[in-house]
């Protein structure tokens, strides 16, 4: 079983974040562990405080599990100051982490900034350059690139701009976009288009979450990253099909393992 560490913070309601993320390795078969960046309080309607946790910390945990465990995978998410930042990029360099997906977590679909606007320039300049996948939605990639997209030939500009950046690929996810949800990846030659009808539901808490673990879980089995970034956006197509009306605001993706055998995709995800 491979081992697949998430960096990230701690969403109360499980959702998103670090509960997310162990949720979706599970479901892929592998051993989740968890770098905790920053505990917020959170639930479906929104995200009221939040609390980072020091560099030392995050440091400390880092060198807990690559002194003693193998990991295979390594997932980014939430990350809010520019300490936090430097902390992980400069760990994951000293530990030669591989297989990094690096998802840039700016503001959360309720509004609140779980990035600090001022992290912006070190997060380009330390973490992008580690990715193998970085992975940002539409929002983020504009804040990233500093242009408007909103189609696909934008997009792709976006996903060279960001390669150019030093990530070794570059997935802009659609899930922002007014008709399907169609993601674009760029491996530095070829552009890759990931197709999904648009599923109506407002139960989309932790998409981004879920697909960047998934990612990462499929590269530590030792998939492409054409074929883990498929399998993975199969995955999240189905968690949110089945997406759950929990709460009263926007509810989580479904990771129970049954739903991926009766969708047919359990072949994919299981070895
Ligand atoms: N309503 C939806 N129907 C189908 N797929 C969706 C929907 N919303 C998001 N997705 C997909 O979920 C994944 C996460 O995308 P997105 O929601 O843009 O990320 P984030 O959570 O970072 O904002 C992408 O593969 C996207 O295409
Ligand atoms: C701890 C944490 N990490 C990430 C997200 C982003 O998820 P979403 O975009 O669905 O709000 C979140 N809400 N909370």
């Amino acid at each position: 079983m491979k081992h697949v560490l998430t960096i990230a913070g701690s969403d109360t309601c499980g959702g998103a974040g670090i509960q997310a993320d162990l949720k979706t390795f599970s479901a892929h078969g592998t051993y989740g562990m968890s770098v905790i960046t920053a505990v917020t309080v959170q639930n479906t309607q929104g995200v009221f405080g939040c609390q980072d946790i020091s560099p030392e910390i995050i440091r400390g945990q880092i060198d807990a599990i690559y002194s003693d465990i193998k990991v295979s995978g390594v997932k980014i998410g939430m990350v809010s100051q520019i300490e936090t930042i430097h902390a992980i990029a400069d760990k994951l360099e000293e530990h030669h982490a591989t297989n990094i997906v690096v998802d840039p977590v700016m503001i959360s679909k309720s509004g609140f900034d779980l990035m600090q606007p001022d992290a912006k320039d070190t997060l380009i300049r330390r973490l992008i350059p580690l990715a193998y996948v970085v992975t940002p939605n539409l929002p983020e990639a504009e804040v990233i690139t500093g242009m408007k997209i909103n189609d696909l030939s934008s997009m792709e500009e976006a996903a060279r701009k960001i390669f150019a950046m030093g990530a070794k690929n570059v997935l802009i996810k659609g899930g922002h976009l007014e008709d399907d949800a169609t993601d674009l990846l760029f491996d530095g030659e070829k552009i890759i288009t990931l197709h999904s009808d648009r599923i109506a539901t407002k139960n989309t808490h932790g998409t981004g979450c879920t697909l960047s673990s998934a990612i990462a879980a499929n590269l530590a089995k030792g998939k492409s990253v054409e074929e883990a970034v498929c399998i993975a956006k199969a995955y999240i197509t189905v968690a949110i099909e089945h997406s759950l009306s929990i709460g009263k605001g926007v509810g989580p993706t479904n990771h129970f393992y049954e739903l991926y055998n009766k969708a047919g995709i359990w072949e994919e995800i299981k070895d």
